[in-house]
């Protein structure tokens, strides 16, 4: 099984990769260089996944995407019929049309590119890319250029404002592409060497589909499939999931209910959007590669 995907670009290269000519040789200590505010807000307390699920799901205003609940946990007054779960749930129409063309085509202006995962931690703290054969998309990220374009800001603005987490808790959204045969196997999207890191471990993921099964597109197949959940979520133009990666009643620890995988795809080349949600400030820590 792979250890999990990728984090974003590091745009830290130089300081760390240089740091003698640089003079910057205290960068290379991961611990002088990245120490963790022991006074920082964390997005989740014990308890708050499911208070988080529970406001999202009964908002008036989110009613508006048809939310569906594919998995919770179970309540006391529930019925039999009712399985225990993880929160996995799906919103309709979170993105136009428009909005998911111009984030394929900014994914194409940054350049796809093979898609890697996190390998062996450096002696500088920083992670080795690992291409894996249960990883055969490719991906882009959505950096500065990109998070120009008022399409991807108000994206990221809309899943800001849904999920009362500030956008700097979030990685750049990371844009992925799948053609014919390709997935990504059975993996889970939490990276445990970052429970103690700055930004704390990935929270949840909130997955939009950028095509589907049922548009021009003709795509077929690259569901995303949650085995241990027993639920697909197919493919549609707009629609976005949403899940926690992390457990209620201690969230810096996995879930490991939420393992996941794209299944391959049949036909066509399937888009997508990652935006990964982080315990605490993704982006200042990233700066300093100290994610
Ligand atoms: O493409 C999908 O359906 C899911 C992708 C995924 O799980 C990931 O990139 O971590
Ligand atoms: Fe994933």
């Amino acid at each position: 099984m792979v250890i999990s995907n990728s984090i974003s670009r590091n745009p830290s290269y130089m300081r760390i990769n240089c740091a003698p000519a640089c003079m910057s040789c205290d960068e290379l200590d991961f611990n002088k260089r990245c120490p963790v505010d022991e006074n920082a807000k964390n997005a989740f307390e014990p308890g708050d996944v499911n208070k988080f699920f529970e406001r999202v799901t009964t908002d008036e205003e989110f009613a508006k995407y048809n939310i569906t609940i594919h998995s919770r946990p179970r309540r006391l007054d529930d019925d039999e019929s009712v399985k225990d779960g993880p929160w996995l749930i799906t919103f309709e129409n979170f993105i136009s049309n428009q909005e998911a063309n111009r984030l394929i085509e900014l994914g194409g202006i940054e350049g796809y590119k093979r898609s890697s995962d996190v390998g062996a931690i450096k002696p500088d703290g920083s992670y080795t890319e690992e291409v894996h054969s249960t990883r055969t998309s490719e991906n882009s990220w959505c950096m500065e250029t990109c998070m120009a374009d008022p399409v991807a800001q108000n994206v990221v603005n809309r899943i800001e404002h849904l999920t009362q987490i500030p956008q700097t808790n979030s990685e750049s959204l990371q844009l992925l592409r799948y053609e014919e045969g390709q997935y990504y196997g059975v993996h889970h999207d939490l990276i445990e060497e970052q429970t103690h890191r700055p930004p704390g471990v990935r929270i949840l993921t909130f997955y939009m589909y950028l095509n589907g099964n049922e548009d021009e597109s003709e795509l077929e197949g690259g569901g995303t499939s949650f085995p241990r959940v027993g639920i697909t979520v197919t493919p549609k133009k707009g629609r976005a999931a949403l899940w926690s990666s992390v457990l209620n009643e201690d969230p810096h620890a996995k879930d490991p209910r939420t393992d996941h995988t794209a299944l391959p795809v049949i036909k066509g080349v399937k888009y997508g959007a990652n935006a990964w949600i982080h315990q605490r400030d993704f982006m200042t820590p990233n700066r300093r590669g100290c994610t």
